[in-house]
């Protein structure tokens, strides 16, 4: 099944409910998107039609309070990344304005005397929660175990499609790190600055992210075949999934963490809900070896994921 994008669709169904036989298949057009593209969209995934529904209808009250009452819960308040970043607090092209966007993060409640916490796990820790929105935090946290869920599902299906045993990656995804992210950007405004947009162009950081975004459109994935930039369209129902940079150095670039970038040329607003699966934090990502081809090395180094993250963050926040 092919999108208006190009992009593959693919039905990921069997990845809850099918044998192993079905579940390879699907992991086999996962294994070629992933090679191909390292974007796709997936259907039929599990993730409750209404919760994301309202997860949509909360980002959308949230983002419509009062500036002084999302600013009180400004993620540098946080000690781990969490709460709201007004517009263009984060670069993501470099060299590039800074993006056109305002954000809310949210991770894994974690209370300040966790073990974890204290040793100082990055991104780890209690969130912000506005509690203006009495629904809004119940919500979040049922999608993000939706989301998480469903991330697991499709990390153990990457794991049969490159021949490895389905368990492969459980050790990443045991006590995995995750961030869902809220996101509201304003029009594209006429004269933009130079290279101003929604979100410049970047690959993200983690293992893979699960993208839910309304009817706006204006999501764009780099297409290194063609030397363009090819649209991603809301597609009902379904999620856009990408790799990002972890899992592309687990498999020496077999698998490509392809650039993207959002100009919301819709004329209103624009609203989407990215969910980055981060995975273990002191999790190492070392070349699997079935990856190497005869007579290739390994292109990085061996990094722990909490440390690649690091990087990451340090690199677009400045
Ligand atoms: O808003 C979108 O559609 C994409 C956002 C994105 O790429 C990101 O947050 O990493
Ligand atoms: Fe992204």
């Amino acid at each position: 099944m092919s999108s208006p994008s190009c992009l593959p669709v693919i039905d990921v169904a069997a990845l809850h409910d099918g044998s192993l036989a079905e579940r390879r298949a699907v992991a086999e057009q996962l294994g070629r998107a992933c090679e191909q593209h390292g974007f796709f969209y997936i259907v039929n995934h599990g993730v409750d039609a209404a919760l994301i529904d309202a997860v949509f209808a909360a980002s959308r009250r949230f983002f419509a309070l009062d500036f002084p009452v999302k600013a009180a819960l400004d993620k540098r308040h946080s000690r781990c990344n969490r709460g709201y970043e007004p517009l263009r607090a984060q670069t993501l092209e470099a060299g590039a304005a800074p993006d056109l966007k305002e954000s809310f993060y949210i991770g894994a409640e974690v209370p300040g005397d966790d073990p974890r916490v204290l040793a100082g796990r990055f991104n780890t820790g209690p969130n912000q929660w506005p509690v203006q929105l009495p629904a809004f935090r119940a919500v979040m946290q049922d999608y993000y175990a939706q989301a998480y869920a469903l991330g697991v599902r499709l990390i153990r299906g990457f794991a049969l499609s490159l021949q490895l045993r389905e368990d492969y990656f459980d050790a990443y995804l045991d006590d995995a790190a995750a961030t869902l992210r809220l996101l509201h950007y304003p029009p594209q405004p006429a004269n933009p600055a130079p290279g101003e947009k929604g979100c410049g162009a970047h690959t993200d950081f983690g293992g893979l992210t699960l993208l839910l975004q309304d009817a706006a459109g204006g999501l764009q994935v780099w297409d290194a075949q063609a030397g363009g930039w090819i649209d991603a369209p809301p597609i009902a129902g379904a999620y856009v999934v990408n790799i990002g940079d972890l899992m592309a150095r687990w498999t020496n670039d077999r698998y490509v963490s392809t650039l993207h970038r959002v100009i919301n040329h819709s004329g209103g607003a624009r609203y989407s809900v990215p969910f980055f699966f981060t995975g273990n934090p002191l999790h190492e990502i070392a070349c699997i070896p079935s990856c190497l081809r005869p007579g290739e090395q390994p292109r990085y180094p061996v990094v722990t994921v909490e440390q690649h993250q690091r990087d990451c963050y340090q690199r677009t926040y400045g």
